[in-house]
């Protein structure tokens, strides 16, 4: 019998660590290995982990996933393959972008690639909204982009958390306002944009749920497109996907629609007589934009079917 493959969790006590736990244990083609509570943070023990498993994946803050991808490098040929959940390689070129949906064949890039980087949860919205516009020359390649989005406060980790659910923190704000958010440079790469855009995230006093928007003056883009012709644009490139799809404008929309799974919504908003539209991505900034997404590239990684929605959900 083949032999199952096996993945170590770094960062395992985190909160995207626990989710990606919480997908893999109950998937019979793989076994999660754990480390000893008391030795998490040791990084001989974590190395001598590594040297055992097939894939191991980092959930842990940029430092010390930097730390970890060294210590696994150093194992030569023993290293196991990466998912790094952290934004230390994510506009690094020796790493896959952990994105299937980028482009027709990321998803056999990621597939083969020994070290893969997740992606940043605004990034997977925006860049997938903007991508297909400036491959199709809808959009030009310097076009100045706003990206607008919020956030539950779980995408800020247990240390967010724990200030929300003590009460400590506000119910709404924005952030970043220094325009020197970390997502920015890969949502610029990988949307392909040569203007740096401009990238407004904030945070709100609900746990989970995403939403990301970009406003559009239509006779600034090429051929002056109608919303439709938008829409119809994003569909093509979308058709098949099995968890990015677009759905009809609406007039208002909630960010929490989506939680515990690894599906992502498009929409296009607008007026074509006022020649404005909104796009929109929907999706679960725990789900698509962390844990789910780091399953789905394990998946592909190990050739194995995975459940990327919480089992709570996939009832
Ligand atoms: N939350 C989210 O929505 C998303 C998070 N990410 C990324 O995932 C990574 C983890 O984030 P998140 O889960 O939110 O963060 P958390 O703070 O919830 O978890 C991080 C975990 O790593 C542990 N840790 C810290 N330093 C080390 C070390 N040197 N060795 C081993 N373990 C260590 C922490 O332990 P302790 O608490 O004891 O220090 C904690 O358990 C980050 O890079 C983050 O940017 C990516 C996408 C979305
Ligand atoms: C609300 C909140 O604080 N969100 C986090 C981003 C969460 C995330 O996805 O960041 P990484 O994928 O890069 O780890 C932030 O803005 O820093």
């Amino acid at each position: 019998m083949a032999k199952i493959p096996t993945v170590f969790i770094d960062g395992e006590a985190g909160t995207t660590g626990l989710q990606i736990r919480e997908r893999l244990a109950i998937l019979p083609a793989l076994s999660v290995r754990s480390i000893d509570p008391a030795h998490r943070k040791d990084p001989a023990a974590r190395q001598a982990l590594m040297a055992e498993v097939d894939l191991v994946v980092l959930c842990l803050p940029d430092d010390a996933a930097k730390e970890s991808a060294v210590l696994a490098a150093e194992l030569g040929d023993r290293a196991p393959r990466i998912v790094d959940a952290s934004t230390a390689h994510r506009v690094d070129p020796d790493w896959a972008y952990g994105l299937p949906e980028l482009t027709p064949d990321q998803a056999a890039r990621i597939a083969a690639a020994p070290r893969v980087s997740n992606p940043g949860c605004y990034p997977t919205g925006a860049i997938l909204l903007l991508r297909p516009l400036v491959e199709a020359g809808v959009m030009p390649a310097d076009y100045p982009v706003t990206v607008n989005a919020v956030s539950g406060y779980s995408g800020g980790g247990n240390a967010m958390i724990a200030e929300y659910e003590a009460g400590r923190a506000p119910d709404f704000e924005l952030y970043g306002l220094a325009l020197n958010h970390k997502h920015v440079p890969e949502l610029q790469l990988h949307a392909g944009l040569t203007r740096r855009p401009i990238f407004i995230p904030s945070v709100a006093d609900y746990r989970q749920g995403m939403i990301v928007s970009i406003p559009l003056h239509l006779d600034t883009l090429a051929g002056r497109p109608k919303p439709a012709d938008l829409e119809a644009l994003l569909r093509a490139r979308y058709a098949g996907s099995e968890y990015v799809s677009v759905a009809p404008a609406s007039a208002k929309l909630e960010p929490e629609a989506l939680n515990n799974t690894n599906l992502l919504e498009l929409r296009v908003h607008g007026s074509e007589a006022l020649g404005q539209a909104v796009l929109t991505a929907r999706f679960d900034n725990l789900g698509k934009g962390a844990s789910g997404a780091a399953v789905q590239n394990i998946g592909l990684m190990l050739g194995i079917p995975v459940e990327t929605r919480l089992p709570a959900a996939a009832e």
